[in-house]
């Protein structure tokens, strides 16, 4: 018998996660039935919607939401043999047991020596949803000007790559002055920390005097009315995130942005990554080259223990993590 440790959410979140809304209890696996797989997660992600979803999706004494690269250690099922490493959404758990219908091997021409942990950023869901958000939502055209929020992390620090890629020039901000020189080091054109800026509207419009073609928001908020106000005509605007209000107890009433969408003639869509699930192959196919080429840089926050779970998630919800948040376990 083998005992998985998981992380339940105890308590639904009031505001900012607290270590205290979780708890980590002990499970004792069954003995593997024929076609089951017993799988040990190796890595596991922290990712902002687990703070949005929870409250949709959970109830209080469910283990909580996410994803993990993980090692197949026992295998009563053909089509899988043991050492294989795969992507599975099985949440905060050590181990599992899975019938291999929700699992996704990794590419086959991963790299020995490329950090598995990739799978949960760049070259995972992350990567994904900068390349399609830019790629169909924004719809980018070389010359044009993109402008990203969050752009040190998971999503907006492959945006912004995969945008200088498709011959764009690049702005980001980020909460902090080694993420902006980050943001330096690996392409950006102009970069500037939204904390200390004295006037949000100032270092949008010196970072581009003429104005943004695209917007890729993961923030949205104060930051996202602002920024609106300085796209160009016929800009579009990928609304993938709006991770400024994820933690908030009451709703922020942010001032009305119809009036420059009309004037300005904007595109604003909203998108999820599964929207192009049947895609993902192709996204996948497309940045394991650009990283193995060096076109796309990966940085990741590792924090080591499964103990410090929600410590993790808490710290890149502060935005402590320079890069995609995981956890090694
Ligand atoms: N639509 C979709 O399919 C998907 C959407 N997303 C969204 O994309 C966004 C980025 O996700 P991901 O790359 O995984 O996370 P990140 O790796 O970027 O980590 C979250 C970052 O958000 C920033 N942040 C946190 N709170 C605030 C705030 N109040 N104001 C401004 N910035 C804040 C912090 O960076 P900083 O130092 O810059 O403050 C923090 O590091 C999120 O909104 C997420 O929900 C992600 C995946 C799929
Ligand atoms: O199991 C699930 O459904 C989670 C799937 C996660 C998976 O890896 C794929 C997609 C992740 C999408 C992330 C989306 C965002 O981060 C956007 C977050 C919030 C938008 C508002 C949600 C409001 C819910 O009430």
């Amino acid at each position: 018998m083998v005992t998985a440790k998981v992380w339940v959410l105890k308590k639904h979140f009031e505001g900012f996660p607290k270590i205290s809304n979780f708890d980590l209890k002990e499970i004792e696996l069954p003995n593997l039935k024929d076609g089951e797989l017993l799988l040990q997660s190796v890595f596991l992600s922290v990712d902002p919607y687990m703070r949005p979803y929870s409250r949709r999706d959970m109830k209080e004494g469910d283990v909580m939401i996410g994803t993990q690269v993980a090692r197949i250690v026992e295998s009563k099922n053909p089509a899988f043999t043991v050492g294989v490493f795969v992507v599975a959404r099985s949440g905060w758990r050590t181990h599992f047991i899975s019938d291999g219908k929700d699992l996704q091997a990794l590419p086959s021409s991963w790299p020995e020596s490329l950090p598995r942990s990739l799978a949960l950023g760049t070259i995972g869901m992350p990567g994904l949803t900068a390349y399609f958000g830019l790629l169909e939502v924004c719809k980018t055209k070389p010359g044009e000007t993109v402008l990203v929020n969050a752009a040190a992390g998971a999503v907006g620090s492959v945006v912004g790559q995969l945008a200088k890629i498709w011959g764009c020039k690049v702005v980001g901000c980020a909460g902090s002055d080694d993420k902006v020189a980050y943001l330096k080091k690996i392409g950006f054109d102009e970069a500037f920390n939204y904390k200390t800026v004295t006037s949000l509207d100032e270092a949008l419009r010196k970072a581009s005097p003429d104005g943004y073609d695209c917007f890729f928001d993961n923030v949205g908020g104060e930051f996202a009315s602002v920024a609106i106000n300085q796209m160009k005509k016929y800009g579009r605007i990928a609304v993938c995130g709006a991770i400024s209000q994820y933690n908030d107890t009451v709703p922020q009433k942010g001032p009305y942005v119809q009036i420059p969408m009309i004037f300005k003639e904007l595109r604003m869509e909203g998108f999820l990554v599964t929207s192009w699930n049947n895609r993902w192959e192709e996204g996948l196919k497309a940045l394991l080259k650009w990283v193995m080429e060096g076109k796309v840089k990966c940085h990741e926050q590792v924090t080591e223990g499964f103990e410090n779970m929600p410590a993790a998630f808490i710290g890149m919800l502060k935005g402590e993590n320079l890069g995609k948040a995981v956890v090694k376990v």
